[in-house]
């Protein structure tokens, strides 16, 4: 029992404690536990130094030397565009790290597409709280093949013949928070309008994804706290949910909107089931389910598919709450970098009105003078100029600036660098938006660089906003039609006016990006809107 008797140990004992108990006080004999602490402290600080200078061996810029530990931890917390902007503008690779995170930030067009392109290397990385959030088994998580086969059930949510479908649903959405954009601005002129832009795009979210099955006062709950999600996704997060703290109220927020949805896919399973006409994505998805299932019954009945019939999509049926997460997924993605794109949207037609008369005027030609008729996709299809205008803005205030990616095995990215594993990788998307040797003086606002003869269109390679690869963003597609069709409408029925500030035009960095002022503007009523 010697490791009991050791406490009592004797002079002479030659117990193996009391033999190290003698190296110890010999090698440090004389030496305080102070002394001792500070020698820990040294070494470690050195160990993190040389990890540092270890991880950015090569062809790669950085600070000389790292901020013992933290590193630029405090800059992270208050992210500012300029600060991202000189990192970019510091070479093709740059890196820092933070704690224990080694971070390399890949900012040419041609990186950040290697990047974006290699899921040999890398994943998409996300921090601890979205797990919690979305909730680990969530299929956004999922990598290679799994992650491929997943998205190919999703696609058929997203076809011509769906989007279709959604933009009634959207138009509804819009017209409702017009009149309400109308009151508040009769109550109060010149009011900060990035919350309600918030408001209006999760609310037409709930609508495309959910259709009706959800009450207007639940989503307008959710449009309501909403915003709770994305302050509580902070890059660095404390590692457990503590309660009445920002992650403790995203996440009780997150609990809301699954639990909803999943009330929500019960719903359209039985509207579906009763031989239900779709009219949401919701039930596009549920839909395509029942058809697969009916199908795989038809062989196990030894039929077979008649002359000319095509087999449906092979998708298994989802349980309510996996329909659940993976709704929430498209209201996580699209929510804030809709929200900015709309901000962006309605304050650079204020300033622009010689671009917001253009699109008004197409909004009635294709309406063939009707300002009442709902658009449908084919005039969306017909309105050049709208499209031109929102993929401007989407270039020149790209919501998404960089896509956080995890290294999961070294990658030799460039010649003379590779990234370590286990280190964090981030292609930017911006600077190749506002490349000077692509786009015509990049830093100015011009739709017509879209148009017949314009420069952009074929520079097919620099657009990333919706990012490139197997991860590119799913939504793509109907968020450009979201776009068009509410700024047409807009254009139509509301008159606005921008309150410039000295900040209107500089960048906040809110998850993705608005401008600092939060856009104060005024609205008023150019035409009647009839529900
Ligand atoms: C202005 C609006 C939007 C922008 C700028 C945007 C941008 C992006 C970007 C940059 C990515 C990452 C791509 C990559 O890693 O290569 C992404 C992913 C994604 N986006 Fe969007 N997005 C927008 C709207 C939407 C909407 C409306 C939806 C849903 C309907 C959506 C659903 C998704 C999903 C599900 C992913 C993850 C795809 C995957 O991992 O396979 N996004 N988006």
């Amino acid at each position: 029992m010697a490791s009991q008797s050791s406490p009592h140990a004797v002079p002479g004992d030659s117990s193996p404690e009391m033999l190290g108990g003698n190296m110890v006080s010999q090698l440090f004999g004389g030496v305080s536990y102070w002394s001792l602490a500070v020698t820990l402290f040294i070494l470690c600080v050195t160990y993190d130094q040389a990890k540092y200078q270890w991880n950015k061996w090569g062809n790669i810029v950085g600070p000389a030397f790292k901020l013992p530990f933290m590193g630029p931890f405090l800059e992270s917390i208050d992210p500012k565009f300029e600060e991202y902007a000189a990192k970019w503008a510091s070479g093709p690779l740059s890196c820092v790290s933070v704690f224990h995170k080694f971070v390399v930030i890949a900012s040419t067009r041609d990186l950040a597409r290697k990047v974006l392109n290699s899921p040999m290397y890398v994943r998409p990385c996300v921090v601890d709280i979205a797990k919690k959030i979305l909730r680990p088994t969530n299929w956004v998580f999922l990598d290679g093949k799994a992650h491929v086969d997943y998205r190919k059930g999703l696609n058929g949510l997203f076809t011509r013949k769906a989007l279709s479908e959604y933009l009634p649903g959207q138009e509804d959405m819009h017209k409702r928070y017009f009149k309400r954009w109308i009151q508040i601005s009769k109550k109060t002129p010149n009011v900060k309008f990035m919350p309600e832009f918030r408001e209006i795009n999760c609310a037409v979210s709930c609508r495309t994804f959910v259709g009706n099955y959800s009450s207007d006062e639940k989503v307008k709950k959710i449009s309501d706290d909403y915003y709770k999600v994305t302050a509580a996704l902070d890059l660095v997060n404390f590692p457990i949910i503590i309660p009445y703290t920002r992650t403790w109220y995203g996440k009780k927020c997150a609990d809301m909107v699954l639990e909803e949805f999943s009330e929500c896919a019960q719903k359209s399973k039985d509207h579906m089931a009763a031989g239900g006409v779709p009219h949401c994505l919701l039930d596009y998805w549920v839909k395509s389910m029942f058809e697969y299932k009916a199908y795989e019954e038809r062989l196990a009945r030894g039929e077979t598919l008649a002359p000319g019939e095509k087999a449906p999509a092979s998708i298994r049926m989802f349980t309510n709450w996996e329909i659940a997460q993976t709704i929430f997924t498209f209201l996580f993605a699209s929510q804030d970098a809709s929200s900015s794109a709309t901000t962006w949207l309605f304050q650079i037609m204020a300033d622009r009105p010689d671009c917001l008369e253009k699109v008004r005027e197409e909004a009635l030609r294709v309406r063939g003078g009707d300002p009442y008729k709902p658009a449908d996709i084919d005039m969306l299809d017909q309105m050049v100029y709208t499209r031109a205008v929102v993929k401007e803005c989407l270039r020149y205030r790209p919501p998404v600036t960089m896509v956080p990616y995890e290294v999961k095995k070294s990658f030799p990215v460039a010649e003379g660098y590779i990234v370590p594993k286990g280190s964090m990788i981030v292609p930017t998307l911006y600077p190749a938006l506002h490349d000077p040797e692509v786009y015509v003086d990049p830093e100015t606002f011009n739709p017509d660089r879209w148009l017949e003869g314009g420069e952009a269109e074929a520079a097919v390679k620099n657009w990333l906003v919706f990012g490139t690869g197997p991860h590119y963003c799913l939504g793509q597609t109907y968020a450009t039609y979201n776009f068009m069709a509410m700024i047409s409408l807009a254009s139509l029925m509301l008159e606005w006016e921008h309150h410039v500030t000295p900040k209107s035009e500089k960048i906040k960095v809110f998850a993705t990006i608005f401008p600092m002022d939060d856009c104060f503007l005024t609205f008023k009523e150019r035409l009647p809107i009839l529900d």
